[in-house]
């Protein structure tokens, strides 16, 4: 369909999923509408299938998350046109309702941003009147965790916590590809994994100039890990989102802009409540980090050295298509994970993980300058707050093996005294804020220190 077409459109549907218990894969249909036609599209999620066929009562408390996923992976399809209406198939609760409309405007709140799209930020869902039928109440809290594996330092750190603290986690993720593959491998546990497959169709759209931009993608990944727990009898799905995924990039017509917005606890909270009111589950879906920084989260990392070879967090390796191998050191993430990562460990270690030394480049000077508040606003990527990279950089310049590497020197010039001087009284490692970890699993993170 021609690009001036899909701006023309008026509203995004959602016109039917289905699933099928004996091949795990559920369909989802969504349709672009306007003055020219349609554009249709169908995603395909499939779940792994368990040993023993799910009860009615299972599939009917999974039909409730499906439905909940149905309307939130229709993030990537209503974005390559950005329709004033979104028209809900089903009636919900005001649980389910407010998590669509957060998902649909905070969520996709960059994807507004740079595309200059305010109106993104004002959606409102057309909800159809009706009654939901109460959900049967499903009691997980007391069964195997789901600990959800995206291949980086956070969810080792997890997954570590969670089998030295004896709660037999199932390691689980959505579209494993190599690094996500050797990550498990490293664990020694089996495995669960959910395929995503996106219409190609949108990829062609987006090759020939579709609106194009950032995604709430932790949001569609959590309901994938919720409905793999229903379907195969597991507890909470455990994930590892740290503190600082909350706090905004910018501030942008009022609105708080966050490319992490997904993994921050405002969308935890919103999860949990809409799980609870639309499926009935008691205790669906928390992060374990969530009290932590990234500095700490780091810390905690080093003490565990089962998967130098293989951990990768960088988010080039994990493309669709064309992905790097593994760490593309060029990046914001690559960055700031290895300034992070640097001053809990020896120099040889780290470079190692990484394949080379960021803080030998010279280079990296400039990104190093934004990561550190000295140019710009913080990267539109998931890196640690400004007063986390001043801390690490401060205790960098405190050891003998990197004092004088030519980075760290340049940045300690760089840095202004009064950032020096709230590192020096920074809580970094300290745990702090709202979360939503049960109390059995408090003391889970303990087994690390
Ligand atoms: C890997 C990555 O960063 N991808 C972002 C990138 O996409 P790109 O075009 O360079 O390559 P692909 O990932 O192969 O995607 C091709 C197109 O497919 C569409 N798409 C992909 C996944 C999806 O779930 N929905 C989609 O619609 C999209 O049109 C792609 O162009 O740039 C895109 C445009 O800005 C981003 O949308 C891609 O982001 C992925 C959805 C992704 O998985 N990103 C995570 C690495 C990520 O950003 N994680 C955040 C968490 C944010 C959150 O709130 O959940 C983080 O780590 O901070
Ligand atoms: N493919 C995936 N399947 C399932 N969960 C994922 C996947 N990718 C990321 N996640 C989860 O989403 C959350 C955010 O991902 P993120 O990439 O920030 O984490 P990470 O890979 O564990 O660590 P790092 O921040 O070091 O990259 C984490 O809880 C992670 O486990």
């Amino acid at each position: 369909m021609p690009n001036e077409q899909l701006r023309r459109m008026d509203a995004f549907t959602f016109p039917s999923y289905a699933f099928d218990p004996a091949t795990g894969a559920a369909s989802f249909d969504y349709a672009l509408t306007g003055p020219d036609g349609e554009q249709r599209f169908t995603e395909v999620i499939t779940l792994p299938v368990p040993a023993t066929p799910p009860s009615a009562q299972t599939l009917a408390t999974l039909g409730r998350v499906l439905e909940l996923l149905h309307v939130v992976a229709g993030v990537s399809y209503y974005k390559a046109a950005a329709p004033p209406r979104l028209v809900l198939p089903t009636p919900l609760g005001g649980a389910a309702a407010a998590l669509v409309t957060a998902v649909y405007t905070k969520g996709l709140a960059e994807y507004a941003y740079r595309n200059q799209l305010p109106h993104v930020l004002e959606l409102r869902p057309e909800v159809p009147a009706g009654e939901v039928p109460p959900p049967r109440v499903y009691d997980d809290s007391d069964r195997r965790p789901l600990s959800a594996v995206g291949g980086g330092k956070d969810s080792i750190v997890s997954l570590e916590a969670l089998r030295r603290g004896g709660f037999d986690p199932v390691p689980f993720s959505v579209n494993p590809n190599h690094v996500i593959v050797a990550v498990n491998e490293a664990s020694g546990l089996p495995a669960l994994a959910a395929r995503r497959r996106l219409d190609p169709v949108l990829f062609d759209l987006n090759a020939a100039g579709a609106r194009n931009g950032h995604i709430p993608v932790t949001a569609i990944n959590s309901l994938i890990a919720v409905a793999t727990a229903v379907l195969h009898g597991l507890g909470p799905v455990v994930m590892s989102n740290e503190r600082s995924a909350s706090d905004p990039n910018l501030i942008w017509n009022g609105h708080e802009i966050n490319h992490q917005w997904s993994k921050g606890v405002e969308a935890e909270g919103l999860l949990r409540a809409a799980l609870a009111g639309h499926a009935g589950l008691t205790e669906p879906y928390f992060s374990l980090l969530r009290p932590l920084s990234e500095l700490h989260i780091a810390r905690l990392f080093a003490t565990i050295d089962r998967y130098d070879a293989v951990v990768t967090s960088c988010n080039a390796a994990f493309k669709l298509r064309d992905a790097s191998a593994r760490w593309c050191r060029d990046c914001p993430k690559c960055r700031f994970v290895f300034l992070a990562m640097a001053p809990f460990m020896p120099r040889e270690r780290v470079v190692g993980i990484f394949g080379g030394d960021l803080l030998a480049d010279e280079t990296q000077i400039p990104g190093y300058r934004e990561l550190l508040g000295v140019d710009g606003h913080k990267p539109f990527e998931c890196v640690g707050e400004v007063e986390e990279s001043v801390v690490a950089l401060s205790l960098l310049a405190a050891q003998d093996q990197w004092r004088d590497a030519p980075v760290v020197r340049a940045l300690v010039d760089a840095v202004p005294a009064a950032a020096w001087s709230t590192a020096a009284t920074s809580d970094v490692f300290t745990p702090a804020g709202p979360h939503h970890v049960p109390a059995a699993y408090a003391k889970a993170l303990d087994t690390l220190t």
